[in-house]
């Protein structure tokens, strides 16, 4: 069905996550498609929600799921968009990873849940924003109240200043957003943090070690 609309509408279509089954093992993953129709990549959710908030929220999703162990990253004529999968946003390095690959969006297919999403949904999404000056899409189901899991919902776009550009509530809506790629580049000759880090001093050496 990706395929079909894929090619229908002449777009590049990531999916939403969804179970996939490959010898015995379940994992969540998001497949891309290209306007041929043809899958270009495929992105098994790295990180598994192993939570647990006392009284709010508990999740072992290693239970179920197996995770997956590479990056996901495909090029469009437009810019190269990186993949992550829901709790794959909170670990930054994957996002730094891909911005020094040249992505200028990250799309991050997710539910988030009543607990986490309202305190660390948005503010996640801007903060991989600012870190590396590009554009964060995050997709969302809506919500279903009735659900064992409810989502919080709020598909959303930040762009490279770490501004929210189009946001939904929690209910069933298409969010649209231009990408503006001179935008990426601008911010980053305005705050050139690219060329300013100092990868003499990231990193971390034990006390006493001699390396
Ligand atoms: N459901 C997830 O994978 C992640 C999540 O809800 C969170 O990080 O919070």
């Amino acid at each position: 069905m990706l395929q079909a609309s894929a090619r229908e509408n002449n777009v590049y279509l990531i999916g939403g996550s969804i179970p996939e089954e490959d010898g015995g093992k379940l994992y969540n993953t998001c497949t891309v498609y290209n306007p041929d129709g043809n899958l270009i990549a495929k992105h098994r959710k790295i990180h598994l929600f192993d939570i647990d908030v006392p009284g709010k929220i508990k999740f072992q999703e290693s239970e179920t799921l197996s995770p997956g162990n590479s990056l996901t990253l495909f090029d469009t004529p437009y810019c190269k968009i990186g993949i992550g999968i829901c709790y794959d946003i909170r670990f930054a390095e994957i996002a730094q990873l891909y911005a020094k690959k040249d992505c200028k969006l990250l799309v991050y297919p997710g539910a988030f849940n009543m607990t986490t999403g309202p305190a660390h949904w948005e503010l996640l999404q801007r903060a991989r924003a600012i870190d590396n000056q590009l554009y964060v899409a995050t997709v969302s189901p809506a919500r279903d109240d009735k659900a064992t899991y409810i989502a919080w919902g709020h598909s959303t776009v930040a762009n490279p200043w770490g501004e929210v550009t189009a946001t939904t509530e929690h209910e069933e809506k298409i969010v649209y957003c231009d990408i503006d790629l001179d935008y990426v580049d601008q911010v980053r000759n305005q705050i050139p943090i690219r060329s300013q880090k100092r990868n003499d001093l990231y990193e971390v050496h034990e006390k006493g070690s001699d390396s």
